[in-house]
């Protein structure tokens, strides 16, 4: 295999500017799947990926998702799936990422235009989606391309399925997993997904667990409209107030969640677990160096590790209809939205957690004795996932990361969410691998979003060594 993956690398390094212009122009394309009226651009990167794939000589299809849930008007984003060789005597790896992106305005901070690809002095590579999935998503089309060009016989059939909602809680993909599990996709022998990160700058990790993900919103009415503050203010019940009063009580300054039970839900943490967490590649300043900031809640890499991969932890993310504008405006608003989600883990079952935050809100506010009217709904929940490690899935990528990067792998959990992890997981019955391509530092959903060139073209021929040791693994257990 040696000679073979020496001439996949090398034309990797020579196809390395062709490989950024292609990310370029993925970057280049807002689909931000949050946003009602960038639709047609999500529904465009979704053609522009199926054209790059076609050109590859894959066989691509386009599959509709039907309407969106609660948003009758708009067309949920096509899955783009894809076969690239159909030799019974290779395995079969099915790949998934998305092609959506987070929300991003220049105005929120970032340094340079967010959907433009910006390359500075030290190789960092800044744009949305960048890290976040477009680069780890090309990775798999960039890894096709250096083998034709180097003439290196493709070492497995790969199966793609790029989805455009993963931002907005992956809505309708779970149907279609289930659907094509013993049907496009029933030669899949195992799964490998690209879309998280590393834990520091420096080690690379296979990931075999994830955190589920429940979403909240907390809507508070009164007013007919929006109120003159200095007309109305001490003459009304203010749903911003009761709004304010109720999110501020979900979750103390140190990260403890308010809702009772919850804790309950948790797995206890066993020695075998606890011994687990010293030998992982990270310190408190790797943590400093993403945060930008040394404001952790914990002094130690232990708990800051457990709190991250092992505990539930409670966001809250925005107000809708609150005033966020600069200035000084003394409006009273008639109507605002509160946002915030649970990170989950083994053993909370979303439907349980969903009852405790939902009778807790609803007591809390009782005790407001307001008048105004309290609604607090689920927008979406995906479950937390935790996979054995002990499979040839991982042996093979463990075997890449020490050819391409020189170093065993740590093996991690991500405190992110990827809900259909698990999905393809129960659905194929077959093993799934998290095998990151960007770093700790890549600021995924901030301002800022870069991945390094170094994991862009090292992550390439990483995903193409993996390929490669996948094909040279014995077949043990499905
Ligand atoms: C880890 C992955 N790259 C990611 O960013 N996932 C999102 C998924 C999500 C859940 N609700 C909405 N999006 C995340 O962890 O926030
Ligand atoms: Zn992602
Ligand atoms: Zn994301």
């Amino acid at each position: 295999m040696a000679p073979q993956l020496d001439a996949y690398f090398k034309q990797v390094d020579s196809l390395a500017e062709h490989f950024i212009d292609r990310l370029a122009k993925a970057v280049a394309i807002p689909s931000v799947s949050a946003e009602d009226e960038r639709r047609p651009d999500v529904v465009r990167m979704g053609y522009w990926l199926a054209d790059e794939l076609k050109s590859l000589g894959a066989d691509v299809e386009l599959r509709p998702l039907g309407k969106q849930p609660h948003k009758e008007h708009l067309d949920l984003p096509p899955v783009v799936v894809a076969r690239y060789g159909n030799d019974k005597n290779k395995r079969t790896i099915l790949v998934y990422g998305h092609y959506d992106v987070q929300p991003a305005l220049l105005d929120d901070g970032w340094a340079t235009e967010p959907f433009k690809l910006t390359v500075d002095d030290k190789g960092r590579m800044y744009g949305r989606g960048s890290t976040d999935d477009k680069g780890p998503v090309l990775g798999w089309l960039n890894a096709i391309e250096a083998h034709k060009m180097a003439g290196v016989d493709f070492p497995v059939n790969l199966l793609c399925c790029f989805e455009g909602m993963e931002e907005y809680g992956s809505e309708g993909l779970d149907d279609f997993i289930k659907d094509e599990a013993k049907q496009y996709f029933k030669d899949a022998d195992a799964v490998c997904i690209s879309d998280n990160y590393w834990l520091g700058t420096e080690k690379p990790c296979l990931t075999y667990g994830l955190r589920g993900c429940s979403y909240y919103s907390i809507e508070v009415s009164g007013p007919g409209q929006d109120l003159h503050s200095g007309v109305f203010g001490g003459t009304a019940h203010e749903p911003m107030t009761d709004l304010m009063k109720i999110m501020g009580g979900l979750v103390g300054v140190d990260g403890k969640i308010a809702i009772p039970g919850l804790d309950k839900l948790v797995a206890p943490l066993t020695d075998e677990e606890k011994s687990l967490y010293g030998d992982i590649a990270f310190t408190m300043d790797n943590l400093y160096e993403s945060l930008g900031s040394k404001t952790g809640l914990f002094p130690d890499k232990e708990r800051t590790l457990m709190a991250r991969w092992r505990y539930p932890s409670l966001s809250i993310h925005g107000v809708e209809g609150a005033f966020s504008a600069p200035g000084a405006k003394t409006v009273i608003p008639a109507k605002v939205i509160g946002k915030f989600s649970i990170r989950t883990v083994p053993n909370m079952e979303p439907e349980d957690v969903d009852k405790l935050v939902f009778d807790y809100i609803n007591s809390e506010y009782a005790k407001l004795n307001s008048k105004n009217t309290l609604k607090v709904s689920l927008q979406h929940a995906g479950k937390w996932w935790v996979a054995s490690p002990k499979h040839w899935n991982f042996t093979a990528a463990g075997k890449a990361v020490e050819h391409v990067w020189g170093v065993k792998p740590d093996l991690t959990r991500e405190g992110g969410s990827i809900p259909v992890t698990l999905t393809f997981e129960q659905a194929t019955g077959k093993n799934v691998l998290l095998l990151p391509m960007g770093s700790s530092t890549d600021a995924a959903h901030s301002i800022n979003e870069k991945l390094d060139r170094k994991n862009y073209i090292e992550g390439i021929k990483l995903l193409g060594a993996y390929l490669h040791y996948v094909a040279e693994e014995p077949m043990k257990e499905s």
